[in-house]
Protein backbone atom coordinates (compact mmCIF):
# COMPACT_ATOMS: atom_id res chain seq x y z
CA UNK A 1 0.00 0.00 0.00
CA UNK A 2 2.57 2.48 1.35
CA UNK A 3 4.34 1.97 -2.33
CA UNK A 4 1.29 3.27 -4.39
CA UNK A 5 1.14 7.70 -4.50
CA UNK A 6 -1.24 8.97 -1.86
CA UNK A 7 -4.00 9.49 -4.29
CA UNK A 8 -4.10 5.59 -4.58
CA UNK A 9 -3.75 4.78 -0.50
CA UNK A 10 -7.11 4.40 0.93
CA UNK A 11 -9.02 1.45 2.88
CA UNK A 12 -8.02 -1.72 1.20
CA UNK A 13 -11.80 -3.19 1.83
CA UNK A 14 -13.24 -0.31 0.28
CA UNK A 15 -11.27 -0.41 -2.62
CA UNK A 16 -12.32 -3.85 -3.01
CA UNK A 17 -15.63 -3.12 -2.63
CA UNK A 18 -15.37 -0.48 -4.79
CA UNK A 19 -14.29 -2.14 -7.68
CA UNK A 20 -16.98 -4.63 -7.19
CA UNK A 21 -19.61 -2.08 -8.34
CA UNK A 22 -18.56 -1.44 -10.99
CA UNK A 23 -18.83 -5.17 -12.33
CA UNK A 24 -22.68 -5.10 -13.62
CA UNK A 25 -21.33 -2.53 -15.74
CA UNK A 26 -18.48 -4.80 -16.81
CA UNK A 27 -21.00 -7.04 -17.96
CA UNK A 28 -23.12 -4.54 -19.91
CA UNK A 29 -20.55 -3.48 -21.79
CA UNK A 30 -18.36 -6.91 -22.20
CA UNK A 31 -17.32 -7.11 -25.88
CA UNK A 32 -19.35 -3.90 -27.16
CA UNK A 33 -17.74 -1.16 -28.65
CA UNK A 34 -17.70 2.09 -26.95
CA UNK A 35 -16.37 4.91 -29.34
CA UNK A 36 -14.84 8.27 -27.52
CA UNK A 37 -14.48 11.66 -28.80
CA UNK A 38 -11.88 13.41 -26.73
CA UNK A 39 -11.95 17.00 -28.14
CA UNK A 40 -9.27 19.26 -28.29
CA UNK A 41 -10.73 21.39 -25.33
CA UNK A 42 -10.93 18.17 -23.18
CA UNK A 43 -7.32 17.69 -23.30
CA UNK A 44 -6.42 20.70 -20.69
CA UNK A 45 -4.18 19.22 -18.71
CA UNK A 46 -1.12 16.52 -18.48
CA UNK A 47 -3.23 15.27 -15.49
CA UNK A 48 -6.76 15.01 -17.65
CA UNK A 49 -4.96 13.39 -20.28
CA UNK A 50 -3.49 10.80 -18.09
CA UNK A 51 -6.70 10.11 -16.56
CA UNK A 52 -8.16 9.42 -19.87
CA UNK A 53 -6.06 7.37 -20.64
CA UNK A 54 -6.02 5.19 -17.89
CA UNK A 55 -9.63 5.34 -18.35
CA UNK A 56 -9.35 3.77 -22.17
CA UNK A 57 -6.71 1.07 -20.96
CA UNK A 58 -9.01 0.16 -17.88
CA UNK A 59 -12.08 -0.51 -20.61
CA UNK A 60 -9.89 -2.52 -22.91
CA UNK A 61 -8.49 -4.65 -19.93
CA UNK A 62 -12.08 -4.81 -18.69
CA UNK A 63 -13.19 -6.89 -22.49
CA UNK A 64 -14.77 -3.76 -23.89
CA UNK A 65 -13.87 -2.54 -27.19
CA UNK A 66 -12.97 1.20 -26.95
CA UNK A 67 -12.01 3.25 -30.57
CA UNK A 68 -10.50 6.68 -29.17
CA UNK A 69 -11.61 9.65 -31.68
CA UNK A 70 -9.72 13.17 -31.49
CA UNK A 71 -9.94 16.30 -32.03
CA UNK A 72 -7.26 19.27 -31.68
CA UNK A 73 -9.82 21.99 -32.66
CA UNK A 74 -7.07 24.62 -30.26
CA UNK A 75 -4.25 23.10 -31.02
CA UNK A 76 -4.49 23.45 -34.61
CA UNK A 77 -5.25 27.45 -33.84
CA UNK A 78 -1.99 27.67 -32.17
CA UNK A 79 0.22 26.43 -34.40
CA UNK A 80 -2.15 28.25 -37.45
CA UNK A 81 -1.22 31.46 -35.22
CA UNK A 82 2.45 30.92 -34.71
CA UNK A 83 2.75 30.63 -38.34
CA UNK A 84 0.64 33.83 -38.90
CA UNK A 85 -2.15 31.99 -41.24
CA UNK A 86 -5.76 33.11 -40.66
CA UNK A 87 -8.42 30.74 -40.03
CA UNK A 88 -12.55 31.29 -40.42
CA UNK A 89 -15.13 29.37 -39.37
CA UNK A 90 -18.85 28.36 -40.76
CA UNK A 91 -21.10 26.39 -38.73
CA UNK A 92 -18.51 24.70 -36.20
CA UNK A 93 -16.51 23.90 -38.86
CA UNK A 94 -12.94 25.07 -39.85
CA UNK A 95 -12.53 27.16 -43.53
CA UNK A 96 -9.93 24.90 -45.08
CA UNK A 97 -7.92 25.72 -48.25
CA UNK A 98 -4.55 24.02 -49.14
CA UNK A 99 -2.11 25.21 -47.18
CA UNK A 100 -4.45 25.19 -43.84
CA UNK A 101 -4.79 21.20 -44.18
CA UNK A 102 -1.20 20.72 -44.38
CA UNK A 103 -1.00 22.36 -40.75
CA UNK A 104 -4.09 20.52 -39.79
CA UNK A 105 -2.62 17.29 -40.34
CA UNK A 106 0.60 17.84 -39.07
CA UNK A 107 -1.07 18.96 -35.94
CA UNK A 108 -3.55 16.49 -35.28
CA UNK A 109 -1.72 13.15 -37.47
CA UNK A 110 1.88 14.18 -35.88
CA UNK A 111 1.17 15.83 -32.72
CA UNK A 112 -1.90 14.66 -31.17
CA UNK A 113 -2.65 11.50 -32.31
CA UNK A 114 1.38 10.60 -30.91
CA UNK A 115 0.60 12.37 -27.87
CA UNK A 116 -2.52 10.20 -26.61
CA UNK A 117 -0.78 6.85 -27.51
CA UNK A 118 2.43 7.94 -25.61
CA UNK A 119 0.02 8.53 -22.73
CA UNK A 120 -1.84 5.14 -22.90
CA UNK A 121 1.33 3.45 -23.43
CA UNK A 122 2.43 5.22 -20.52
CA UNK A 123 -0.62 3.79 -18.50
CA UNK A 124 -0.40 -0.04 -19.36
CA UNK A 125 -1.88 0.08 -22.69
CA UNK A 126 -0.83 -0.49 -26.36
CA UNK A 127 -2.32 1.69 -28.15
CA UNK A 128 -1.94 2.11 -32.22
CA UNK A 129 -2.41 5.62 -33.99
CA UNK A 130 -4.18 5.77 -37.08
CA UNK A 131 -5.54 8.54 -39.58
CA UNK A 132 -8.82 7.65 -41.64
CA UNK A 133 -6.19 7.39 -44.66
CA UNK A 134 -4.83 3.72 -43.29
CA UNK A 135 -6.14 1.28 -44.23
CA UNK A 136 -8.22 3.54 -46.22
CA UNK A 137 -10.66 3.44 -43.24
CA UNK A 138 -12.51 6.45 -44.17
CA UNK A 139 -13.08 8.28 -47.55
CA UNK A 140 -14.51 11.59 -47.63
CA UNK A 141 -16.19 13.86 -50.18
CA UNK A 142 -16.36 17.54 -50.14
CA UNK A 143 -18.72 18.91 -47.59
CA UNK A 144 -21.58 21.45 -49.01
CA UNK A 145 -22.92 23.05 -46.11
CA UNK A 146 -26.04 25.24 -46.45
CA UNK A 147 -26.16 28.33 -44.43
CA UNK A 148 -28.43 30.86 -43.31
CA UNK A 149 -27.75 33.99 -44.29
CA UNK A 150 -28.88 36.50 -40.85
CA UNK A 151 -29.17 40.00 -42.45
CA UNK A 152 -31.36 38.45 -46.03
CA UNK A 153 -32.33 35.34 -44.11
CA UNK A 154 -31.67 33.59 -47.40
CA UNK A 155 -30.66 30.00 -47.64
CA UNK A 156 -26.49 29.71 -49.42
CA UNK A 157 -24.60 26.95 -49.81
CA UNK A 158 -20.77 28.12 -48.56
CA UNK A 159 -17.46 26.40 -49.91
CA UNK A 160 -15.66 24.89 -46.88
CA UNK A 161 -12.77 23.78 -48.80
CA UNK A 162 -10.54 20.79 -48.20
CA UNK A 163 -13.45 19.66 -45.30
CA UNK A 164 -14.95 16.40 -46.09
CA UNK A 165 -18.23 14.37 -45.02
CA UNK A 166 -17.53 10.93 -44.60
CA UNK A 167 -18.76 8.57 -47.80
CA UNK A 168 -17.17 5.25 -46.66
CA UNK A 169 -16.10 3.51 -44.10
CA UNK A 170 -14.27 0.32 -44.07
CA UNK A 171 -14.05 -1.01 -40.54
CA UNK A 172 -11.70 -4.81 -41.47
CA UNK A 173 -8.98 -2.74 -39.00
CA UNK A 174 -10.33 -1.83 -36.54
CA UNK A 175 -12.29 -5.56 -35.87
CA UNK A 176 -8.65 -7.20 -36.70
CA UNK A 177 -7.56 -4.46 -33.47
CA UNK A 178 -10.76 -5.53 -31.41
CA UNK A 179 -9.52 -8.53 -31.29
CA UNK A 180 -5.90 -7.74 -30.04
CA UNK A 181 -5.22 -6.10 -27.31
CA UNK A 182 -4.02 -2.98 -29.24
CA UNK A 183 -6.53 -0.05 -28.47
CA UNK A 184 -7.03 2.66 -32.07
CA UNK A 185 -6.52 6.13 -31.42
CA UNK A 186 -8.45 8.18 -34.71
CA UNK A 187 -7.29 11.38 -35.85
CA UNK A 188 -10.10 12.84 -38.55
CA UNK A 189 -7.82 13.55 -41.53
CA UNK A 190 -8.88 11.58 -44.14
CA UNK A 191 -8.70 11.65 -48.53
CA UNK A 192 -10.98 12.55 -50.56
CA UNK A 193 -12.89 9.75 -52.53
CA UNK A 194 -13.06 11.15 -55.82
CA UNK A 195 -9.54 13.39 -55.69
CA UNK A 196 -7.40 11.69 -53.66
CA UNK A 197 -6.77 14.84 -52.05
CA UNK A 198 -6.00 15.36 -47.89
CA UNK A 199 -9.47 16.53 -46.14
CA UNK A 200 -9.50 17.65 -42.72
CA UNK A 201 -12.96 16.25 -41.03
CA UNK A 202 -14.68 17.23 -38.17
CA UNK A 203 -13.86 14.81 -35.33
CA UNK A 204 -17.32 14.84 -33.92
CA UNK A 205 -18.49 14.13 -37.66
CA UNK A 206 -15.59 11.44 -38.05
CA UNK A 207 -16.28 10.13 -34.91
CA UNK A 208 -20.05 9.78 -35.85
CA UNK A 209 -19.20 7.66 -38.59
CA UNK A 210 -17.07 5.06 -37.26
CA UNK A 211 -19.79 4.43 -34.53
CA UNK A 212 -22.49 4.03 -37.03
CA UNK A 213 -20.46 1.73 -39.20
CA UNK A 214 -18.94 -0.61 -36.07
CA UNK A 215 -22.27 -0.58 -34.54
CA UNK A 216 -20.99 1.30 -31.30
CA UNK A 217 -23.08 0.56 -28.32
CA UNK A 218 -22.04 4.33 -26.80
CA UNK A 219 -20.53 7.05 -28.23
CA UNK A 220 -19.11 9.49 -26.03
CA UNK A 221 -18.06 13.32 -26.49
CA UNK A 222 -15.75 14.36 -24.15
CA UNK A 223 -15.94 18.22 -24.33
CA UNK A 224 -14.89 21.27 -22.24
CA UNK A 225 -18.62 22.38 -20.89
CA UNK A 226 -20.84 19.66 -18.94
CA UNK A 227 -23.14 18.90 -21.52
CA UNK A 228 -25.63 21.13 -24.06
CA UNK A 229 -26.74 24.09 -21.99
CA UNK A 230 -30.02 25.94 -22.42
CA UNK A 231 -30.24 29.71 -22.62
CA UNK A 232 -29.73 29.87 -18.47
CA UNK A 233 -26.46 27.88 -19.32
CA UNK A 234 -28.00 25.27 -17.10
CA UNK A 235 -27.32 21.82 -18.00
CA UNK A 236 -29.87 19.98 -20.01
CA UNK A 237 -29.86 16.08 -18.87
CA UNK A 238 -32.02 14.87 -21.63
CA UNK A 239 -32.66 16.12 -24.91
CA UNK A 240 -34.63 14.65 -27.44
CA UNK A 241 -33.81 15.12 -31.29
CA UNK A 242 -36.51 17.34 -31.86
CA UNK A 243 -35.66 19.72 -29.18
CA UNK A 244 -32.35 19.45 -30.30
CA UNK A 245 -32.82 20.83 -33.79
CA UNK A 246 -35.12 23.17 -32.50
CA UNK A 247 -32.16 24.94 -30.43
CA UNK A 248 -30.04 24.84 -33.11
CA UNK A 249 -32.42 26.61 -35.33
CA UNK A 250 -32.98 29.02 -32.88
CA UNK A 251 -29.23 29.57 -31.81
CA UNK A 252 -28.84 28.40 -27.99
CA UNK A 253 -26.71 25.84 -29.83
CA UNK A 254 -24.00 27.47 -31.96
CA UNK A 255 -20.38 27.03 -33.30
CA UNK A 256 -18.53 23.76 -32.29
CA UNK A 257 -21.34 22.12 -30.42
CA UNK A 258 -23.87 21.93 -33.82
CA UNK A 259 -21.51 19.30 -35.39
CA UNK A 260 -21.03 17.67 -32.23
CA UNK A 261 -25.41 17.74 -31.61
CA UNK A 262 -25.94 16.96 -34.94
CA UNK A 263 -23.30 14.05 -35.24
CA UNK A 264 -25.32 12.38 -32.04
CA UNK A 265 -28.70 12.67 -33.89
CA UNK A 266 -27.07 10.61 -37.15
CA UNK A 267 -25.16 8.20 -35.29
CA UNK A 268 -28.91 7.91 -33.63
CA UNK A 269 -30.48 7.05 -36.73
CA UNK A 270 -27.62 4.95 -37.61
CA UNK A 271 -28.79 2.65 -34.27
CA UNK A 272 -25.80 3.57 -31.71
CA UNK A 273 -27.80 2.86 -28.71
CA UNK A 274 -26.46 5.56 -26.33
CA UNK A 275 -25.28 9.24 -27.33
CA UNK A 276 -23.50 11.50 -24.60
CA UNK A 277 -21.81 14.77 -24.40
CA UNK A 278 -19.91 15.24 -21.15
CA UNK A 279 -17.43 16.98 -19.59
CA UNK A 280 -13.93 15.90 -20.56
CA UNK A 281 -12.19 18.37 -17.76
CA UNK A 282 -13.76 16.37 -15.31
CA UNK A 283 -11.11 13.65 -14.34
CA UNK A 284 -11.83 9.99 -15.02
CA UNK A 285 -15.03 10.99 -17.24
CA UNK A 286 -15.24 7.71 -18.89
CA UNK A 287 -15.44 5.46 -16.16
CA UNK A 288 -17.76 8.13 -14.51
CA UNK A 289 -20.25 7.81 -17.38
CA UNK A 290 -19.47 4.19 -17.97
CA UNK A 291 -19.15 2.71 -14.80
CA UNK A 292 -21.31 4.27 -12.29
CA UNK A 293 -24.92 5.75 -12.07
CA UNK A 294 -23.45 8.62 -12.10
CA UNK A 295 -24.51 9.56 -15.56
CA UNK A 296 -22.97 13.23 -16.27
CA UNK A 297 -23.55 15.46 -19.09
CA UNK A 298 -26.53 15.68 -21.62
CA UNK A 299 -28.20 12.13 -23.04
CA UNK A 300 -29.43 12.71 -26.72
CA UNK A 301 -32.37 10.35 -27.41
CA UNK A 302 -35.02 10.06 -30.18
N1 LIG B 1 -25.96 25.30 -26.07
C1 LIG B 1 -24.65 25.05 -25.86
N2 LIG B 1 -24.28 24.27 -24.82
C2 LIG B 1 -22.99 24.02 -24.56
N3 LIG B 1 -21.96 24.48 -25.33
C3 LIG B 1 -22.25 25.24 -26.39
C4 LIG B 1 -23.62 25.56 -26.72
N4 LIG B 1 -23.61 26.34 -27.83
C5 LIG B 1 -22.32 26.52 -28.16
N5 LIG B 1 -21.49 25.87 -27.33
C6 LIG B 1 -20.03 25.87 -27.42
O1 LIG B 1 -19.57 24.63 -27.92
C7 LIG B 1 -18.27 24.39 -27.34
C8 LIG B 1 -17.91 22.92 -27.50
O2 LIG B 1 -17.58 22.65 -28.85
P1 LIG B 1 -16.04 22.65 -29.33
O3 LIG B 1 -15.40 23.94 -28.96
O4 LIG B 1 -16.00 22.25 -30.76
O5 LIG B 1 -15.43 21.54 -28.40
P2 LIG B 1 -14.56 20.24 -28.68
O6 LIG B 1 -13.15 20.71 -28.89
O7 LIG B 1 -14.74 19.44 -27.43
O8 LIG B 1 -15.12 19.54 -29.90
C9 LIG B 1 -18.44 24.89 -25.93
O9 LIG B 1 -17.21 25.20 -25.33
C10 LIG B 1 -19.33 26.11 -26.09
O10 LIG B 1 -18.55 27.27 -26.22
C1 LIG C 1 -13.51 20.75 -40.37
C2 LIG C 1 -13.04 21.06 -38.98
O1 LIG C 1 -13.52 21.97 -38.35
N1 LIG C 1 -12.09 20.26 -38.50
C3 LIG C 1 -11.52 20.43 -37.18
C4 LIG C 1 -10.75 19.16 -36.84
C5 LIG C 1 -10.32 19.09 -35.40
C6 LIG C 1 -11.52 19.03 -34.46
O2 LIG C 1 -12.65 18.74 -34.81
O3 LIG C 1 -11.15 19.31 -33.17
P1 LIG C 1 -12.12 19.49 -31.88
O4 LIG C 1 -12.79 18.21 -31.67
O5 LIG C 1 -11.15 19.83 -30.82
O6 LIG C 1 -13.08 20.62 -32.17
C7 LIG C 1 -10.56 21.65 -37.12
O7 LIG C 1 -9.95 21.98 -38.12
O8 LIG C 1 -10.43 22.23 -36.02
Amino acid sequence: MTDLPIEHRTDPVLTAQLIATALPYMLRYDEKTVVVKFGGNAMGSEELGKAFAEDITLLKLAGINPVVVHGGGPQINAMLTRLGIKSEWAAGMRITDKQTVEIVEMVLAGSINKEIVQTITEAGGRAIGLTGKDGNMVTVTRLKRTVVDPDSNIEKVIDLGFVGEPKTVRTEVLEVLAKSEIIPVLAPVCAGEDDGETYNVNADTFAGAIAGALGASRLLFLTDVPGVLDRNKQLIKELTVAEAKAMIADGTISGGMIPKVETCIEALDRGVEGVVILDGKTPHAVLLELFTEHGAGTLIKR
